[in-house]
């Protein structure tokens, strides 16, 4: 028998519109959906079959647009515990898409490996007649009962697709699949699991201390005339890293190499990503390209996206680590 345990956060998969939930007027359309359905209520509408035995608990009720950096840390604190408890075999989390990739990739960067934590949630709310939230949370159930997922870390589940959480990127904001970028793990046929892949895994980080709540990582835009004198600004306005978000396979326009090389001085971190919705960064252009970023001091984010390279930016800071060791530590996590 496999127990499996699931944490309810919100999302859109709890999701209700506010009059519907407060008194049942489906009619009133104008109304935006809110988290406001506990995770036993979705459990019940699951139908989940099998030699499992499922428990939950409602950790939070949010939209995930309105977590902060305090709440990511204790949604994967109590993955963390349940992880720990010799009675659960396995964590699943019903989350919001919309930030679903920052937790996703905190969990995966302080899991050893030992148990799998499946990470799901729904593009259509909880009311809706073509709701895709109990599927998604049946497949994540039987995803986490699994065997041959249970060393894989922390991974998303969502139609009919499992990926691993690094990497992986909501880069649609309305499709059934919003995910993309993580390596796929396996595919769902009807409820029958066909693995496709094994997912590259790092050595285990240790839980961020609470600082991680109050560290400050800004992202900043390259754009045409995108002002890189916003870098400094930043830096001196307390900055603890800065994730630069370059254009195409991580490029800046002028000034950019300088701004890099000046926050490196001031011992501020600059971490390269990609504004591209999807791949990695690949240092290949001069003339203020990747090449000369990464040379003037700044560290690529590989296939992490902006949001999922200020987390891990985040973990390092609060081990208080120099710009040299953020930048050693940040290539072998990524
Ligand atoms: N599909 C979703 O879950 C989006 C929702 N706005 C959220 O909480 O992230």
């Amino acid at each position: 028998m496999t127990r499996v345990h699931i944490i309810g956060t919100g999302g859109t998969i709890a999701s209700k519109p506010e009059s519907a939930s407060r008194s049942n007027d489906l009619d009133d359309s104008t109304s935006g959906a809110v988290a406001s359905v506990g995770i036993a209520d979705i459990i019940g509408v699951t139908s989940v079959e099998g030699d499992l035995e499922v428990s939950s608990e409602d950790l939070l009720l949010t939209g995930s647009y309105a977590l902060d950096m305090s709440q990511i840390l204790m949604i994967v604190d109590q993955i963390q515990n349940r992880i720990k408890d010799p009675h659960i075999n396995a964590v699943v989390v019903t989350h919001g898409t919309d930030t679903m990739e920052e937790t996703a990739f905190l969990s995966e960067l302080v899991n050893d490996g030992s148990k799998a934590v499946i990470f799901t949630g729904a593009q259509r709310s909880a009311e809706h007649a073509d709701t895709d939230g109990p599927r998604n949370l049946r497949q994540a159930i039987l995803a986490a009962t699994d065997p041959r997922v249970s060393s894989m870390g922390a991974l998303v589940c969502f139609d009919g697709v499992v990926q691993s959480a690094r990497g992986v990127r909501k880069s649609h904001t309305t499709a059934s699949q919003p995910f993309s970028g993580g390596a796929t793990v396996a595919t769902f046929h009807d409820n029958k699991l066909e693995m496709v892949a094994t997912p590259d895994r790092r050595s285990t980080l240790a839980l961020p201390a609470n600082g991680f709540g109050s560290v400050r990582i800004d992202v900043h835009f390259a754009y045409p005339g995108s002002d890189s004198g916003e870098l400094i600004k930043a830096a001196r306005g307390g900055a603890n890293a800065v994730v630069l978000a370059g254009t195409g396979v991580g490029n800046a326009g002028p000034g950019y190499v300088e701004a890099v090389m000046h926050l490196t001085d001031m011992g501020v971190p600059v971490v390269l990503a990609s504004r591209a919705p999807s791949g990695p960064v690949v240092p290949i252009y001069g003339n203020g390209g990747g090449v000369d970023l990464i040379a003037a001091g700044a560290v690529s984010a590989g296939v992490l996206s902006p949001f999922q390279a200020r987390i891990l930016a985040a973990c390092l800071i609060t081990q208080e680590v120099s710009v040299f060791e953020f930048k050693e530590l940040f290539s072998s996590y990524r």
